[in-house]
């Protein structure tokens, strides 16, 4: 698969706008429901000197949930110590880190979804008791002996929360779903962005580098980078929405924020599948994509706008992606849009 320009998972390059990381409750713009939430969770955690509950963060690429575990930590007060779900290779991995622990701290563990099983059944009880469970011995002389941990916050993230396991999920008392974010948040993100960056931006700028971002803050700061490279090269150095919209048509992103390969998509199930419905196996022989990355990078954001749709017999291209794109199947849809 080709690099995006508006794809909302991390690319090298994105270390750079990690100055732009909001670092409280107060910087972070949008999600609303979650955020008031966790801070009266904080809030009550602190006042009674606990950990605060296990925290589970899900929603797709780029919306801020490793931003929001750093948040959640930096308001308790608390150390945060970063690993991911692959990275935890066997039991004694997890145990080395949890028995690393200070009191109260969180553990964030990134792609949660991806623990092995065995990793998992020490996690169990770590969460529950604080406690580790270690088997000494083989055979009839085995003996198991438990091991306290201070008492932590783990927060998982995860892209795929129907990936997680039931006990697993089961284990935490507050769960965190981030939503694609608003117009009218992203354009904050954008300013806030500009401002930081240092960067002249005009209201309707923000606005076109908005609406093009795919509700995605990670998109927005990475565009509103481009756009400050043709600003600074081609104009005035000042981002209006002339400037805007001429730069991000140039990298190829529409005003829906579609690149060439969202249009390929589309472009195919009209043209040669009639709009559909066709199976996602017959898309990804024709497109020449695996399967995955059709549902998980292309679809998403291709369903929350509501370009497609998947039916039991396969995708459809809807009525109003044919509108965005000017152009109809042959002979009439037929599948319903
Ligand atoms: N609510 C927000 N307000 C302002 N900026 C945000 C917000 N959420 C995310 N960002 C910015 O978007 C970028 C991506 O956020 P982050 O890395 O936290 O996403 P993520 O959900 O962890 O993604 P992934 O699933 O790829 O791990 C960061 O650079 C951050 O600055
Ligand atoms: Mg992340």
């Amino acid at each position: 698969m080709q690099e995006r320009m508006v794809s909302a998972h991390y690319t090298g390059e994105d270390g750079q706008l990690e100055s732009l990381r909001p670092r409280n409750l107060n910087e972070y713009i949008g999600q609303d429901q979650v955020k008031d939430n966790l801070r009266v969770f904080i809030t009550a955690a602190k006042m009674r000197r606990e950990a605060l509950d296990h925290v589970l963060l899900y929603g797709p690429p780029g919306l801020g949930k490793t931003t929001l575990a750093g948040i959640i930590a930096h308001e308790l007060g608390v150390q945060m110590h970063t690993t991911s779900g692959p990275a935890i290779e066997r039991p004694g991995d997890l145990a080395a880190i949890l028995t690393n622990l200070g009191e109260g701290d969180v553990l964030f563990i990134d792609e949660i979804h991806r623990l092995s099983r065995v990793v998992e059944e020490i996690l169990y009880p770590a969460m529950e008791d604080y406690a580790l469970d270690f088997i000494i011995g083989k055979g009839p002389s085995a003996r198991s002996i438990r091991l306290d941990l201070p008492p932590f916050t783990l927060i998982g993230a995860t892209t795929r929360a129907g990936l997680l396991s039931s006990p697993l999920r089961d284990r935490f008392g507050v769960v965190g779903h981030l939503e694609y974010y608003s117009q009218e948040d992203l354009c904050r993100i954008v300013r806030r962005a500009a401002q930081i960056l240092q960067v002249p931006l005009e209201p309707e700028g923000a606005e076109e580098i908005a609406r093009r971002s795919r509700g995605t803050p990670r998109v927005a700061g990475r565009l509103l980078k481009r756009v400050r490279d043709f600003a600074q090269v081609d104009g005035h150095g000042k981002i209006d929405r002339e400037v805007a919209a001429a730069a991000l048509e140039r990298i190829q992103v529409d005003s829906a924020g579609l690149d060439a390969l969202d249009h390929r998509l589309l472009l195919t199930m009209i043209d040669h599948f009639g709009g559909g419905p066709v199976g996602l196996e017959t898309l990804s022989a024709t497109l020449g994509e695996e399967p995955d990355t059709i549902e998980d990078v292309y679809e998403p954001y291709l369903l929350q706008i509501g370009f497609i749709q998947r039916t039991p017999r396969g995708r459809v291209v809807t009525e109003r992606a044919c509108v965005h794109l000017g152009r109809c199947p042959a002979g009439g849809r037929s599948g319903k849009g």
